[in-house]
């Protein structure tokens, strides 16, 4: 784990762009459709753009914060590296890349970039393996930056991990449904039942990066404290040899492919 970020730069980002008139999420938007995370064409139209998606029961009827806003949110995706230069900055930092390289990593490509929120209170991320969202033939080609912008300790919400789990092959995956049909996406398989002692915490401070195995079991509970627990994350793919399955919610366009990291 090394000190990889800006970090005060990117909370900086974040504060600033929560707070901005151009892409504030709420204005547009059917406030019933306002509920956790948002619609799923909200979700799922996100994989070129910046939204924001929100915790649970942060808005009234009306679509009017219930919470102070710099609470409601639990993450900021799907693809801050297209249109904010610091993300493509930090992302494609000599410092990612020499990592990537040292990990033998030949072609890797961005394939999302998210900022975890987890306020007070903010929602549990329950049990899953990131292949099950980010599916590729063969599998183990998909890796996880997680960046603690802020320390991520057992009080808020930090990872928790099941040892070995990553040799067990993908449980579920998520598909995307033919476009026009509801819902928009469903899964094939299931998440077993875990037992929870299985389950190993990873507190780490600012500026910790954690790799996370494409097909490792992983979670994060409920922040309680009255801190916030601000995580930046990238996945990269291997993408030499690797067919990113076309059912994945999250495909590349001719307008934003995935972008290598090496450039
Ligand atoms: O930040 C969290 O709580 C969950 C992170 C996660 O699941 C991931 O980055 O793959
Ligand atoms: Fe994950």
């Amino acid at each position: 784990m090394t000190a990889l970020l800006p970090t005060a730069r990117i909370m900086e980002w974040v504060a600033i762009i929560s707070f901005s008139r151009r892409s504030f999420p709420t204005q547009g938007l059917n406030p019933h459709l306002l509920h956790w995370q948002g619609s799923t064409d909200y979700f799922l139209s996100s994989g070129d753009k910046i939204r924001f998606f929100f915790e649970k029961g942060v808005f009234d009827k009306q679509g009017n914060f219930l919470v102070p806003p710099e609470k409601s949110i639990n993450k900021i995706g799907h693809a801050l590296h297209a249109h904010d230069p610091i993300f493509r900055c930090v992302t494609h930092s000599p410092k990612v890349q020499a990592l990537a390289r040292s990990l033998g990593l030949q072609m890797p490509v961005v394939v999302q970039i998210l900022v975890r929120h987890q306020p007070h209170f903010g929602g549990e991320v329950t049990p899953h393996q990131d292949a099950s969202f980010l599916y590729t033939e063969p599998l183990g080609r998909v890796l996880g930056l997680w960046i603690a912008l802020e320390d991520a300790m057992l009080e808020n919400g930090c990872l928790w991990f099941i040892p070995g789990s990553h040799r067990g092959g993908v449980s579920r995956r998520m598909v995307r449904a033919p476009a026009g049909s509801a819902p928009g996406t469903s899964f094939l398989g299931s998440e077993p039942i875990r037992d929870n002692s299985l389950f190993v915490p990873t507190p780490v401070l600012r500026g910790a990066l954690i790799l996370i195995h494409g097909e490792v079991v992983h979670k994060s509970e409920r922040n309680f404290s009255d801190r916030s627990r601000q995580a930046y994350t990238f996945h990269l793919m291997e993408a030499a040899g690797t067919v990113w399955s076309p059912d994945n919610w999250l495909q590349p366009t001719p307008e934003l492919p995935f972008p290598p990291l090496y450039i």
